[in-house]
């Protein structure tokens, strides 16, 4: 915001339903005192606008025009709730003076003027086989609505088969966009991240095969709008599954950085995922519950119970590349210290280098129920504190999860620890978390799959490696909400 901008002050008493409202703008907050008792004031901050208008008439008869009404405005804006999630509003003011409303317009449109983050080009990708496939019916009715007060011109496009929106963005011209969205679950988002640094690597002419290579930043933030069956990517970046908090966080433009973790076979690229990768039992539950979609999100409980009780064990052998720092039981909030400081290229290149001198490789080999390699914490309306509570988004590390071949008995207790609020998996006993940059995956015996984003890996042997906040995503980030922070509080984020 400019000084100009910062500056201004404006005080009128206009009427709003047959009620006098006293209303002020200063220091980039709207101002005005609550409708109903309690008399409390409502301030909005400048940054929570979404447009602000004058108010139109609709016509009497259908077949006259609407017209505008100078001597009213509405304020669209958006608020933050209970329980995470954010909603839209709107007020209209009403004066006698068309002078005092278009002052008003105009001053608070200039002020939304300087907010050249926000996005006003977007290219929307609705995924229409996943979840309930209803993404569609969830892009008209929360979506456009919103993004039409806002101005955002959105150019849809259905997907019809299975990555087509990675090879759509992967190959065509983006200029007309500053930026990119979708309604799906994970495996929808992970393909339109994959597209971007797909697309990116091929601009900047960057072998993606070679593992060594810095991967290119996308310049395009994304949008993640759920409406897939676990949407743990949307859940992690808001704390919550809320269709019209995503489409709100689009709208206020706020960014944040994601790490991505790019895989490997021994010779070549295989993709990039951002919540996470299972081998073993999420990776055998992934693979037969694809068989069975027309059972909708249903799909993971038939094939859960199915496959725990089928649950041998895989040997393995995993190595990760570890800081030698304690792993942080620190969770990843809105604000998060720990994100932030590795926001900054320069930063985030000084700190890697004095790092590296402190990575070193561990292998440790053993029969796992599961193995993961956690990128966010895996948080889901199912599972309020994911598989990796303390996986931040952007720090750059992963969070590899073993969970030891036990008995079945344990494995319903980290199913039912999953489920839980309170506590986290990491209490259990037979499960080992190590924090890394990079790990790889050798089968021993016989092989299960892995689980990236929600989709099937197949090939068991595998290496990943983690890019440190390599695309930007809209979002504030998850909010503490008080129970959370007073319990296990983040050290770096307070
Ligand atoms: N038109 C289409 N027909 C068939 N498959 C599609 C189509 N469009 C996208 N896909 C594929 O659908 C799969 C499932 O989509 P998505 O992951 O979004 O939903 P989900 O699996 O129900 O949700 P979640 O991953 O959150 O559990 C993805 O692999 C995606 O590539």
């Amino acid at each position: 915001m400019t000084d100009d901008t910062q500056q201004s002050v404006l005080l009128t008493t206009f009427t709003s339903k047959k009620k006098r409202y006293k209303v002020f703008f200063h220091q980039g907050k709207i101002i005005w005192d609550n409708e109903r008792p309690p008399s409390a004031q409502i301030t909005v901050p400048i940054e929570n606008v979404i447009a602000v208008e004058h108010n139109v008439l609709q016509p009497k008869h259908p077949l006259d025009d609407p017209t505008v009404d100078f001597n009213s405005f509405i304020i669209h804006y958006a608020e933050r709730g209970p329980k995470k999630v954010w909603k839209y509003c709107s007020i209209l003011f009403c004066h006698t003076d068309q002078l005092q409303v278009s002052s008003w317009v105009k001053t608070l449109q200039n002020h939304l003027q300087t907010f050249t983050h926000r996005p006003k080009n977007l290219l929307m990708f609705v995924n229409p086989f996943g979840g309930k496939r209803n993404a569609m019916r969830v892009y008209e009715k929360h979506a456009k609505p919103l993004f039409a007060i806002a101005g955002v011109d959105v150019t849809v496009t259905v997907s019809q088969r299975k990555d087509q929106i990675k090879d759509l963005i992967s190959n065509h011209n983006l200029d007309m966009f500053d930026s990119v969205a979708c309604v799906g679950g994970d495996g929808t988002v992970s393909e339109v991240f994959n597209g971007l640094v797909i697309r990116e690597c091929r601009l900047k002419d960057v072998d993606i095969d070679d593992r060594s290579v810095e991967l290119p930043r996308p310049s395009l933030p994304v949008g993640v709008i759920p409406g897939g069956s676990t949407d743990t990517i949307a859940y992690c970046l808001h704390g919550t599954s809320d269709v019209t908090t995503a489409v709100l966080h689009i709208i206020l433009g706020d960014c944040l950085g994601l790490d991505l973790v790019s895989v490997y076979n021994e010779n070549r690229f295989l993709r990039l995922y951002a919540s996470v990768s299972s081998y073993g039992y999420l990776g055998d539950v992934i693979y037969h519950s694809d068989k069975h979609r027309w059972m909708g999100p249903k799909r993971y409980d038939y094939s859960g119970f199915r496959k725990i009780i089928a649950n041998r064990g895989y040997q393995g052998e995993i190595s990760v590349l570890f800081e030698r720092s304690e792993l942080s039981q620190s969770k990843c909030y809105e604000n998060c210290v720990l994100c932030i400081g590795k926001d900054d290229t320069e930063t985030a290149s000084a700190s890697d280098i004095k790092l590296e001198e402190e990575l070193v490789w561990k292998t440790i080999t053993g029969k796992y129920f599961m193995v993961s390699g956690a990128n966010i914490s895996c948080a889901c309306a199912r599972s309020p504190n994911g598989i990796a509570p303390y996986s931040h988004i952007g720090d750059g590390n992963l969070h590899v999860v073993l969970v030891h071949h036990t008995s079945l008995i344990n494995n319903i207790r980290l199913l039912l620890r999953l489920v839980k609020k309170s506590g986290t998996i990491e209490d259990l006993p037979f499960i080992e978390v190590h924090k890394g940059r990079e790990f790889s995956f050798r089968s021993i015996d016989k092989a299960s799959r892995w689980n990236c984003d929600g989709e099937v890996q197949v090939e068991p042997d595998i290496h990943a490696k983690v890019r440190c906040q390599l695309l930007k995503v809209f979002g504030k980030g998850n909010p503490s909400s008080v129970d959370e922070s007073s319990t296990r509080c983040c050290g770096f984020c307070k």
